[in-house]
């Protein structure tokens, strides 16, 4: 089994990438989900968000009113970090049993474990590579703005919160550069798989 972290800032292509190569065959581990089942009802998480941020955060069935809680924790630094000490913990040990699972499951496999906050987790470190997607920040703005319909203000917010391009680029065994189409892209990841492939046989 080799498992690959798939990074990159917010709205730079990653889930594009990771569905294109769960096409090719890959097994995805994706971090955006499984911070999404530990807040789900009646999870330990949930509860101890309600407790720090109040029912505000709640919608009227229950569950986590997200769209609320990205207002309040990407407004506010030590708000965030308070939603991060609560759920990054919790991130981590599912993201590790999930991995240890295909290694007794899926042992020829290639797992594709796609998380934005793969340094911040310090989830790089379980990885034999690690591959970034990286766009320029200027497209990286418009596509967020455009698939989450939300201000430049608040693009602006959500980018700043998260490592800069420069910082992942450092860590990098690959680069995958996501500023032209969707085609141009699709053409990388075909390449690094096929590569990867080579290397293993
Ligand atoms: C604040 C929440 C409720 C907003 O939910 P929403 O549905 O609007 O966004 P979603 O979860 O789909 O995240 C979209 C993107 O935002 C960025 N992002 C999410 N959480 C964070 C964070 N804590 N710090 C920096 N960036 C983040 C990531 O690039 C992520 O891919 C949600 O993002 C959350 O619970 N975040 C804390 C858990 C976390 O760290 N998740 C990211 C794991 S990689
Ligand atoms: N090469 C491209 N050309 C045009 N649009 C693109 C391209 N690549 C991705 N997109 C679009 O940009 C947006 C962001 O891509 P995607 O959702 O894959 O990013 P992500 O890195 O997974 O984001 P997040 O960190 O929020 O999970 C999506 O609307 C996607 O369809």
């Amino acid at each position: 089994m080799k498992i690959i972290g798939l990074t990159g800032g917010i709205a730079s292509g990653k889930s594009t990438v990771s569905n294109y190569l769960d096409e090719l065959g890959a097994i995805i581990i994706d971090a955006d989900k499984v911070a999404r089942d530990i807040v789900e009802r009646g999870k330990p998480a949930l509860k101890e968000i309600v407790d720090e941020f109040g029912i505000i955060v709640l919608q009227a069935n229950g569950e986590l009113n997200r769209k609320k809680l990205g207002e309040i924790v990407f407004s506010n630094k030590d708000a965030l970090e308070k939603l991060n000490a609560i759920t990054h913990p919790k991130i981590n040990e599912q993201i590790k049993n999930e991995i240890n699972w295909h290694k007794h499951h899926s042992k020829n496999s290639v797992i594709i474990l796609d998380a934005a906050l793969m340094v911040e987790l310090n989830l790089h470190k379980l990885v034999d590579e690690l591959w970034i997607v990286y766009v320029p920040l200027e497209i990286q703005r418009i596509r967020l703005m455009n698939r989450d319909n939300i201000t430049i203000e608040d693009a602006n917010k959500r980018i700043s919160v998260q490592l800069s391009n420069e910082e992942k680029l450092k860590l990098a065994n690959r680069i995958i550069c996501n500023s032209g189409t969707l085609e141009d892209l699709k053409k990388q990841v075909l390449e690094h798989w096929l590569d990867l492939r080579d290397s293993r046989i």
